[in-house]
């Protein structure tokens, strides 16, 4: 039975209301991090119904990694983080005394499959597949483990998609809306994955805790 996933979004740290929240994540546009975030984005705007009607949701900002959209939000450039729970080092955002957890939320991403230029000529024997690491297991899934090839790997999905469109690999494992984007046709079938999305905010300063042993 196919499902789709409505966003379930749970606050675990409650943050101050931020007047003019910002998004950071994962870009260039197309990727499944865009999505997230305009998604996250949609849902704050519907909390602050004066923005609303002064146009529209909360800005999404595009880094070329995580790590770039972490420093944005440590420096305040963005309110709000959103990572993909697949990525192998949102540990670091975790463990970062400097950011807080504040929401969880479940979300589809786009379609995946493995995409080459429109119009492009035969594969070689063993080509090249651009990708963001995360999604790499899927990769042997969509070629049915078949056939041979290499994986280059990629700052991400979107990422993945125009260095196929450049020339600079033969294939790309990427979105459809990045697929579409940088003119791809997908050469397998595409499936979602279902993802847990992270997001952080600075962490609030806490009021110091009262040592449990006397002071000498
Ligand atoms: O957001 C994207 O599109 C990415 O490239 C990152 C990603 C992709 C798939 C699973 C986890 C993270």
């Amino acid at each position: 039975m196919k499902t789709t996933s409505l966003p379930c979004f749970v606050a675990v740290t409650p943050t101050s209301m931020v007047t003019e929240p910002t998004m950071g994540t994962l870009g260039p546009s197309g990727t499944s991090s865009e999505l997230a975030a305009t998604t996250l984005a949609s849902k704050l705007g519907e909390a602050r119904p004066s923005r609303r009607a002064e146009g529209g949701p909360p800005e999404v900002h595009l880094f070329d990694t995580y790590e770039e959209a972490g420093i944005a939000l440590r420096t305040r450039r963005v309110t709000h983080l959103v990572v993909a729970n697949a990525y192998k080092a949102v540990h670091e955002f975790y463990m970062d005394p400097a950011l807080q957890l504040a929401m969880v939320f479940v979300l589809d991403t786009p379609m995946y499959g493995v995409a080459k230029p429109r119009g492009a000529g035969a594969l070689p024997p063993a080509p090249t597949i651009a990708s963001h690491p995360s999604p790499v297991p899927i990769i042997g899934q969509l070629l049915a483990g078949s056939d041979a090839h290499v994986v280059v790997p990629s700052d991400s999905t979107s990422a993945a998609a125009r260095a196929a469109a450049d020339g600079q690999v033969d294939l790309a494992l990427t979105t459809a809306p990045a697929a579409q984007m940088y003119g791809l046709e997908f050469i397998t079938h595409t499936r979602t994955i279902r993802m847990v999305w992270s997001v952080f905010t600075v962490s609030t300063p806490r009021r110091p805790t009262r040592a449990p042993w006397p002071a000498w």
